[in-house]
């Protein structure tokens, strides 16, 4: 079974997906495995010195890193949860965001498996920004228009999918892991 959480840079998803997995694993006795993505090294090296400059060869770039992360998930079959950490959805929004066509974005990604449960952590980007500590101040204006847009691609994906459930990352954390809590009860009752 596969969870994704997907939001902007500082929604808390890392944090999420921590305590999921531990409350999963204590409280359900399941067994957990917790991924993310970018997957590969060398892949993750290929996006930082290549990626950033050409959003095509980004999109190409996040989408075959998936494809790796993909195969490697499938043989993880000792698991009875797999958690993931960003997913095909960051490579929509994100992407699109930077001008790239969102329905070719998709056709790029369409082998991939859908997860049962995506846990979309919404946020305004003001806000999200003040979270991220590596955060470079230097392209702090850029960074947060382009935020701006990545969470409105993320909320115009939920509209047509309801695998997909917003939560808002406003409130407090323990508000926040209560409500994906929830999801994840009901995904797995
Ligand atoms: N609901 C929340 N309220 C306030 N701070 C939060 C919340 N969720 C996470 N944080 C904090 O925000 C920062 C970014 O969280 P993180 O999980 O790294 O986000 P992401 O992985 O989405 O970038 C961390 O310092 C984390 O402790
Ligand atoms: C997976 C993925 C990430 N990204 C972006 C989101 C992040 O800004 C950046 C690096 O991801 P990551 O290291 O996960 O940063 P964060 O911890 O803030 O999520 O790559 C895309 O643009 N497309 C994608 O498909």
């Amino acid at each position: 079974m596969l969870i994704a959480i997907e939001g902007i840079d500082g929604s808390g998803k890392t944090t999420l997906a921590k305590e999921l997995k531990k409350w999963l694993e204590n409280e359900k006795k399941k067994k957990v495995l917790l991924t993310a993505e970018p997957f590969t090294e060398e892949i993750s090296k290929l996006i930082q010195e290549e990626g950033w400059k050409d959003p095509v060869t980004l999109t190409l770039l996040f989408s075959a890193d998936r494809g790796v992360h993909v195969n490697w998930i499938m043989k993880q079959n000792q698991y009875d949860i797999i958690i993931t950490d960003r997913y095909y959805y960051s490579t929509i929004a994100y992407q699109s965001a930077m001008g790239i066509d969102k329905n070719w974005i998709i056709e790029v990604n369409k082998f991939f498996p859908k997860p049962e449960l995506t846990l979309l952590l919404d946020i305004p980007a003001e806000i999200a920004i003040t979270r991220i500590k590596k955060d470079d101040k230097f392209n702090f204006k850029e960074k947060l228009s382009l935020l701006k847009k990545v969470r409105e691609n993320y909320l115009e994906i939920t509209k047509n999918e309801n695998s997909i459930k917003i939560i808002n990352s406003t409130k407090t954390f323990e508000e926040v892991l209560s409500e994906a809590k929830n999801y994840v009860e009901e995904l797995i009752s």
